[in-house]
């Protein structure tokens, strides 16, 4: 894949959400050209904003804060346009009645439980009193009225929750149907001076990304039986789960991230996004 002798460090999101970007990666055999770090989302942003990697997926939130130190990868996110499964509010109360209630967010987030916060204050007139705490949905609800969780156990929860008498929130879904865009989770991004550096490196694990999501895209069903084998949700549900979520990231994307932005920047959760941002890397 590199036509250059760096290898370089590159994030991968460790929830069956990245699976397809992962299985396209393992088929070519790009795998080999890159120094892979799976982690959590929280852990593999601060990460590269450490410069501990060179290339990675970051949460939107973190994205936002550090936008001058990185540029983008073109058309690749993970997002939704409406229901994302994975990305979920579980109360035990209507949501209007959390006002003042303690309420969890799962330390592996932080852009969906700021978009939880923005949407309980905006939409419901709820002020929470906010704790984070980790990703366990028992754990959460011993201590609070309502958690805020992502991947695996959020999508645990959309299928268990009900049955439990828990009220779940899609948050892609609350998303969309508040503002009529897609939302962006995650992007990937490069820093500033690697991608300076290293163009024709970037270039090939941006071509190697794009090959493995579209070939995973072309072959879900295959990769949901796979991972079936292991996970503890069956083949039809992850097959379902992959085609809803949006690895894309074309216009109508970059105009939920930048509406997103804006109304996080209304709170002083993040600096304004610069008129010309995103910035791309050039590839
Ligand atoms: C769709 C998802 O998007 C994620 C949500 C993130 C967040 O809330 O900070 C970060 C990375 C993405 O993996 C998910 O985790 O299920």
């Amino acid at each position: 894949m590199s036509d250059s002798a760096i290898r370089p460090r590159v994030g991968h999101i460790q929830f069956l959400n990245c699976l397809p970007i992962y299985w396209g990666l393992m088929r070519s055999g790009a795998l080999l050209d890159v120094d892979l770090h799976k982690d959590t989302p929280e852990r593999l942003s601060a990460s590269l904003v450490a410069g501990d990697l060179d290339i990675g997926p970051i949460t939107l939130v973190e994205y936002l804060r550090h936008a001058d130190e990185l540029v983008l990868l073109p058309n690749l996110a993970v997002g939704s346009d409406g229901p994302v499964l994975s990305v979920n509010l579980i109360s035990t109360r209507p949501l209007a009645e959390l006002d003042g209630r303690p309420v969890a967010l799962g330390s592996t987030s932080r852009t969906g439980v700021l978009l939880a916060q923005m949407l309980l204050a905006e939409q419901y007139g709820a002020e929470p009193e906010y704790f984070r705490c980790p990703p366990e949905l028992t754990q959460m609800l011993i201590e609070a009225d309502a958690g805020v969780l992502i991947g695996d156990p959020a999508l645990r929860a959309m299928y268990e929750g009900p049955r439990l008498g828990l009220e779940v929130t899609d948050l892609g879904e609350a998303w969309k149907k508040w503002t009529g865009l897609p939302m962006v989770f995650a992007v990937w991004a490069v820093r500033k001076d690697f991608a300076a550096a290293n163009p024709g490196v970037v270039k090939d694990v941006h071509e190697a990304f794009q090959r493995s999501r579209d070939l995973s895209l072309g072959e879900l069903d295959e990769v949901a039986a796979a991972a079936a084998r292991w996970e503890p949700f069956d083949a039809e549900t992850l097959a379902t789960y992959f085609r809803v979520l949006d690895f894309s990231l074309g216009e109508r994307q970059i105009a939920g991230m930048r509406e997103f932005a804006h109304r996080a920047a209304a709170r002083g959760e993040v600096p304004p996004l610069p008129a010309d941002g995103p910035v791309f890397a050039e590839v």
